[in-house]
């Protein structure tokens, strides 16, 4: 399974640094052969050698260049780093970046042969609209994208159920993904308010095959709790 952690804007490089390694003792320790994904800050970049894998929660689609405030594949390089977030709702809602900027930035990441994490999800006005008009809005999020691209990993958050506490049941999960399942062959996480109280529920639905956790992988003693379940629950299959 894939077990990913988004820092969002937090942890300072330091901090980052201490997380990675106190996770990566952790994996080995345990005997964890999850995939396991972090992905810091764009300062808190590092090159990092071990189980888990280091990706950016952003890069501009180039490889440098006068985009002021953007880190491109050069800066991304020095680090070793080939996994990218692509398509969080916080870059769609919050920072505005449209379905076409970001089909560039996934064709520019591909044609690199970087793994990508690609974000989809409904606002809670749209869910409120009722289920087909869900699928519809998270089908227009695929349009442009190559959903069979070998290195694709799909991350269904709904925006409503980041960082609010909020999720859908787990049963709306397995309904959504099953969905989701036929648009593309990649490996679907769930997002959106994933605790270590409900991961292992998560992690144990069919549809799921991984899940992308923000605030409580903050907590790197949390974060390896899911890496364990994710095992305990693949060595029991
Ligand atoms: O946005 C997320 C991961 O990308 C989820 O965030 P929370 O786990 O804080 O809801």
């Amino acid at each position: 399974m894939i077990i990913a952690a988004n820092l969002k804007t937090n942890l300072t490089r330091k901090q980052t640094l201490e997380y990675v390694n106190e996770l990566e003792d952790f994996l080995n320790k345990n005997n964890i052969s999850q995939e396991v994904l972090v992905f810091p800050a764009a300062s808190s970049l590092n090159a990092h050698s071990g189980k888990v894998i280091i990706g950016a929660q952003n890069a501009y689609a180039t490889a440098n260049g006068a985009y002021t405030g953007e880190i491109g594949q050069d800066h991304l390089d020095e680090f070793g780093i080939k996994t990218i977030l692509i398509g969080h709702s916080e870059r769609r809602h919050i920072l505005g970046e449209s379905q076409e900027e970001l089909v560039k930035k996934f064709n520019y990441y591909k044609e690199l042969g970087y793994k990508i994490i690609y974000c989809v999800g409904e606002p809670l006005d749209v869910r409120e609209a009722g289920y087909e008009p869900m699928i519809e809005y998270i089908s227009d999020q695929y349009e442009g994208i190559d959903t069979n691209y070998e290195n694709l990993i799909i991350a269904y958050e709904p925006v409503w159920a980041i960082g609010t506490g909020l999720t859908p049941t787990l049963e709306e999960i397995e309904a959504t993904h099953k969905d989701l399942k036929k648009k593309s062959p990649a490996p679907l996480l769930y997002g959106g308010s994933v605790k270590v109280t409900n991961a292992n529920d998560v992690l144990e639905l069919q549809s799921v095959d991984g899940i992308l956790v923000g605030s409580a992988a903050l907590y790197v003693e949390h974060f390896c709790t899911m890496c364990e379940y994710a095992q305990k629950i693949e060595n029991k299959n």
